[in-house]
């Protein structure tokens, strides 16, 4: 069984939980440890008695300590990228891609670990001299998703870690594997304990601990829209800072002057890399009358042609889907576009050489904005093409939505691009660039129901594991 890190000790537990590739169901890549109610307590008090003594090791200390994994994983991408691939179906391409970022972020804040800075600034009073700096938070609790096993962790692990808190980490019981890895990574580079703590385990019992537990300071979440409603709830009755990033159903407008070829590919990479399972995923592609034929005629003749498959095959584009209850939610959205009137091309479930869940990438053509196939969150390889007349409309169609993560427009005109980056409800706008795949260095978030709290990524991230102190100083 590989077990929870926790006070530095690794720490079996009563129960684990197997761990299988979506692509080939008799591939058991490992049992993990099912962690308990008890071991987030040991857990968040080991980070509470570590806490002190890390915000106090120089920031260089720091530094050294997270290029030293970024150093770990861009030496193991290989080994760690295939790993990633077996446990959440992405192709190997993006498993070692998704690896390499993780790295690109621990780098990131290593350098982001010396930068810490704060003013100084007049008093209004004589006399008087005052100060703003940043602290850290204390101890933050991480409930990180299955989507991106490894580039999530290292976006929030690596900036609490920076910025001087100590860590509880939940990964998804879907995909602790990577998370495993990035511990075993920092056991080796000898992390004094209790620094960080991996309790793996199910959200409903570890994840429901940490949001209540009172040595827990604030939670940073990555996942679904229900779960993270509850637990801003639950957060604020303990009076914790929280973080959420949730869902999306990015539009991509594509205008009658768009490249085609652009255009194409963007939807087709947005829409349907890494299985659809990415909260920026283009889900609404809002296509302008003019283009609309050829532009559907191209994109299905794309979407069919992508190569669904094993993901360690290294000319398959679309690995299988996480889950057979994913694979299931899927399946029902298509029935679902079908009975709402969209014509669905694709969608089906595909027989792979090995037991998996795979699924050919779908199109709900002739969809409309009013649909709940075009309106929820899907989470797969499935796309509403939504017609309309001209660019006010694509805009007003792009903006109808609870979520606001991340949109796009295909267009040669500048004006219409400048338009639309300005008018946009999202958190990310991209103008001939697929809504999904984005940098690692710049603020990551958005507006309305897809996102709560402050940005991750970049130097924007000091606003959630950073706390603001003010100090003022008479002289005299
Ligand atoms: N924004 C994004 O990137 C993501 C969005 N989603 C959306 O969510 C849908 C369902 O996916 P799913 O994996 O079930 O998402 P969840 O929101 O259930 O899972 C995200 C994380 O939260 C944990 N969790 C679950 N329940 C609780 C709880 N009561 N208290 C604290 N933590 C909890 C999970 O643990 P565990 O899984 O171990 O039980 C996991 O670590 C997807 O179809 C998609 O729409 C999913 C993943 C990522
Ligand atoms: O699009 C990306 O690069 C990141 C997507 C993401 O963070 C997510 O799906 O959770």
């Amino acid at each position: 069984m590989k077990k929870n890190l926790i006070a530095g000790e690794w720490l079996g537990a009563a129960e684990a939980a197997e761990n299988r590739s979506p692509s080939d169901t008799s591939d058991l890549i490992g049992l993990y440890a099912r962690g308990s109610v008890e071991d987030v307590d040991l857990a968040a008090e080991a980070a509470r008695a570590a806490q002190p003594g890390w915000a106090a090791t120089s920031p260089q200390q720091r530094a050294d300590l997270l290029e030293a994994v970024a150093q770990a994983l861009l030496a193991r991408a290989d080994e760690i990228g295939t790993l990633l691939a077996r446990e959440e179906g992405k192709t190997l391409a993006e498993a070692k891609g998704e690896t390499i970022r993780a790295a690109q972020v621990f780098r990131f804040f290593a350098g982001e670990a010396v930068r810490i800075s704060g003013e100084a600034v007049s008093s209004v009073r004589p006399g008087v001299s005052v100060e703003v700096t940043r602290e850290p938070v204390g101890v933050v609790g991480l409930i990180t998703p299955w989507n991106f096993p490894i580039a999530i962790p290292a976006w929030k692990l690596a900036p609490a870690l920076a910025y001087g808190n100590t860590v509880v980490m939940k990964p998804a019981e879907l995909t602790p594997a990577s998370a495993h890895v990035l511990a075993e990574i920092l056991y080796d580079l000898g992390l004094p304990k209790g620094v960080f703590n991996l309790v793996m385990g199910r959200g409903s019992v570890v994840g429901d601990a940490m949001v209540k537990h009172p040595q827990i300071d604030a939670i940073s979440f990555t996942g679904s829209v229900p779960v993270g409603r509850a637990l801003a709830v639950e957060a604020a009755r303990g009076m914790k800072k929280i973080q959420l990033e949730m869902g999306g159903k990015n539009p991509i407008v594509v205008l009658d002057d768009a490249d085609l070829d652009v255009a194409v590919d963007a939807c087709l990479n947005g829409a349907f890399f890494s299985t659809g399972q990415r909260c920026t995923a283009s889900s609404r592609l809002i296509v302008q009358a003019g283009i609309h034929g050829v532009f559907v005629e191209r994109l299905a003749a794309g979407a069919q042609a992508l190569r669904v498959g094993d993901p360690l095959d290294p000319v398959t584009q679309i690995g299988p889907v996480v889950s057979e209850s994913q694979l299931n939610s899927n399946l029902a959205y298509v029935e679902m576009a079908c009975s709402e009137g969209a014509e669905v091309v694709g969608g089906e479930r595909l027989k792979g050489a090995t037991e998996g869940y795979f699924q050919r990438p779908a199109l709900f053509l002739g969809a409309n904005n009013d649909m709940r196939s075009s309106r929820e969150e899907i989470f797969g390889p499935c796309a509403s093409v939504i017609k309309v007349g001209d660019f006010e409309e694509a805009l007003t169609v792009a903006n109808d939505t609870e979520f606001g993560l991340s949109s796009g427009i295909c267009t040669n005109n500048l004006k219409h691009a400048r338009e639309f980056r300005r008018r946009s409800a999202s958190g990310m706008v991209m103008v001939n660039l697929p809504t999904a795949g984005v940098d690692y260095h710049v603020p990551f978030g958005g507006r309305k129901g897809s996102s709560y709290g402050q940005r991750e990524q970049g130097r924007y991230a000091a606003e959630f594991y950073t706390t603001v102190k003010t100090a003022y100083e008479f002289a005299g």
